[in-house]
């Protein structure tokens, strides 16, 4: 029996960058997360522990910090796409790079040009591969939670020995949405695609009568593809954040589905991808994408 080094990539993971810039007292909060993954001609260093082609992970997190300063970060798409670019074209045996930013917002306080509030939970993501002369960027959002009080149902499922799930016309629907979406093309707005997928994702979920949430799944990413010519494929990610009516019969009361627990776990989990049936090859655009 032989045994040989399988794919593999190394990185740092979750460096937390927070970059203060400066207009006179007006200024402006860089918040990120990144994680960095290199990968090339790495045999030695797993089968002898020679490390001379291994750039250090605590030299990556250093150029994340050096390149913060050096210019403004700007979209993280760039910033990601320039992060791997220098890995890849200044480190001989590292042929492909994964940089993916998370970038966690900053709402400023009112009248006031230094001071801010979190914006809740959600970040945008990108996640960007570069191998040679070619780059692949995958940019999304995650933590988006919405929730309708109308328009969604679920019945017609089997009902085996083990089914108690009532059938249900009228459902509170509730999500976290993670989505991911393949760019396609060159010229990219970064900015101003993200602002739009993010809102076509939002109506599409608030607009669509539901009779599943995988329904909705295939809704918000076929809208997406529809209206964003850039978007190659959208994948998504959402957890069913179920919200059962309470019994109220033994106070004496009814529930005339006005009041609802709402569980947090176990959920289901509904997960899928829409592409274009043209789609540009996906190449190595999901390498290694981080999936947490
Ligand atoms: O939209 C839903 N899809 C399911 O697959 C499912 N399963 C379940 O118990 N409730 C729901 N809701």
């Amino acid at each position: 029996m032989g045994v040989v080094l399988g794919p593999n990539q190394y990185g740092k993971a979750e460096i937390r960058l927070v970059a203060v810039r400066r207009d006179g007292d007006t200024h402006t909060v860089d918040d990120l997360t990144v994680g960095t993954a290199l990968w090339g001609d790495l045999a030695d260093t797993h089968l002898t522990g020679d490390n001379a082609k291994v750039l250090a992970t605590d030299t990556q997190k250093n150029t994340v910090f050096a390149f913060a300063k050096q210019a403004p970060v700007g979209e993280i798409e760039d910033f990601a796409l320039r992060l791997a670019r220098h890995f890849t074209s200044t480190q001989e045996a590292i042929t492909g790079a994964r940089v993916a930013v998370d970038r966690h917002s900053w709402t400023r306080i009112e009248g006031n040009g230094h001071s801010f509030t979190r914006a809740g939970d959600e970040k945008r993501t990108t996640a960007v591969t570069v191998e040679g002369s070619r780059a692949w960027v995958v940019s999304g959002l995650r933590d988006l939670v919405v929730l309708k009080t109308a328009g969604s149902e679920f019945h017609g499922f089997p009902r085996d020995r083990y089914t108690t799930l009532a059938e249900t016309t009228d459902r509170v629907l509730a999500t976290s949405v993670t989505a991911w979406w393949r760019y396609q093309g060159r010229g990219i707005e970064w900015g101003e695609s993200f602002r739009r997928v993010r809102e076509i994702l939002l109506r599409a979920f608030a607009v669509k009568h539901s009779l599943s949430l995988q329904q909705t799944l295939y809704a918000m990413g076929e809208a997406v593809l529809l209206e964003r010519p850039e978007v190659a494929e959208v994948r998504l990610s959402m957890p069913n954040r179920h919200h059962f009516e309470v019994d109220l019969s033994p106070f004496g009361l009814s529930n005339d589905n006005e009041v609802f627990h709402a569980a947090d776990r176990p959920y289901g989990l509904i997960e899928g991808s829409v592409l274009r049936d043209d789609a540009e090859d996906a190449g190595s655009a999901w390498r290694a994408l981080p999936t947490h």
